[in-house]
């Protein structure tokens, strides 16, 4: 009801004690906060808020063109939804290093778990794109220091995503993960890699938990969560999955609205009013009026 009962300290801590086991957290991406209520009621260990989603969202492409307030913002309203930890793309932090130490306390404050910087310049693109640049090694530490120094709560999750192997090479990725780790990096997100044998690579030559972008239409092999498991990955994401689905679904819904005049045909694949009152739990609002939810939604 409302939003979550768990503060954002107490998640952030449940996903510290989670993360230290070692086992894979599941992490598909929400759209919006709806979303994240269905992911937390299927049994998933935390929320994604994707730059992809919410650039997308706005009609707009991911190249950096969305703001602080803007993520910090939708990242709030869907972070607060759910009794599970929120991790959200900041992208290359909306700034410079000094960008990226307000970026964190905004968001720290907007109830995430955490949040992922990367190493591309900018205009970002998406990670699975052709034709990436990254900034050198200084700037990407910088990046993650300023990061690692204006976060009040420790458990708050700062990750290092780097792009650097699409241009490097996988050498290059394993040397700066390393690096991105001593400069203060809780997770290592290395992005693009080719095969299981990659993130293998990357598993082994740092210390720290490991995340694994399952993108769809990207340059990664979508593997299993066991897949992913056996290699030692800590946290996976589906990030923009859910949207994917959600907008081909209404895509095919306006072509059989258009070709058959009505959407009988389409209950069946819609979320059933039973089912979206249960989610925002109608009944719960009785305690403050009974005169809710006093009503039955024939199935
Ligand atoms: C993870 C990602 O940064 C995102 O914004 O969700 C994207 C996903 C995508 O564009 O498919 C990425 O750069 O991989
Ligand atoms: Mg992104």
């Amino acid at each position: 009801m409302l939003y979550a009962k768990t503060t954002p300290e107490e998640k952030r801590r449940i996903f510290r004690d989670r993360l230290a086991t070692g086992e894979l957290l599941r992490f598909p991406g929400a759209f919006n906060p709806l979303s994240a209520r269905l992911i937390e009621q299927k049994g998933f260990d935390g929320v994604y808020i994707s730059g992809a989603v919410l650039s997308a969202d706005l009609g707009l492409p991911d190249i950096g063109l969305t703001t602080l307030t803007e993520v910090a913002g939708r990242a709030k309203q869907i972070a607060r939804m759910t009794e599970l930890p929120a991790l959200v793309d900041a992208d290359t932090g909306f700034g410079e290093p000094m960008n990226v130490a307000r970026t964190i306390q905004e968001l720290e404050d907007a109830g995430l778990a955490g949040m992922h910087i990367e190493d591309q310049v900018n205009p970002k693109r998406c990670g699975h794109l052709d034709g990436k640049q990254v900034v050198d090694e200084s700037t990407a530490l910088k990046r993650i220091r300023s990061a690692a120094d204006a976060r009040r709560d420790d458990n708050f999750l700062i990750m290092a995503r780097t792009d650097i192997r699409a241009v490097d090479g996988l050498d290059a990725a394993i040397d700066r993960a390393k690096k991105l780790v001593d400069a203060g990096a809780d997770a290592i997100f290395p992005e693009a890699m080719r095969d299981l044998s990659e993130f293998e690579a990357v598993r082994n030559a740092v210390d720290v938990p490991i995340l694994a972008n399952m993108t769809e239409f990207g340059k990664s092999e979508l593997f299993t969560s066991a897949q992913l498991a056996d290699v030692g990955i800590n946290i996976v994401i589906w990030p923009v999955s859910l949207l994917r689905t959600a907008m081909g679904a209404a895509g095919r819904a306006l072509d059989t609205l258009n070709d058959e005049g009505s959407l009988t045909s389409k209950l069946d694949e819609m979320q059933h009013r039973a089912d979206l009152y249960e989610l925002v739990d109608y009944e719960g609002y009785n305690q403050f009026d009974t005169s809710v939810f006093n009503f039955t939604v024939a199935r």
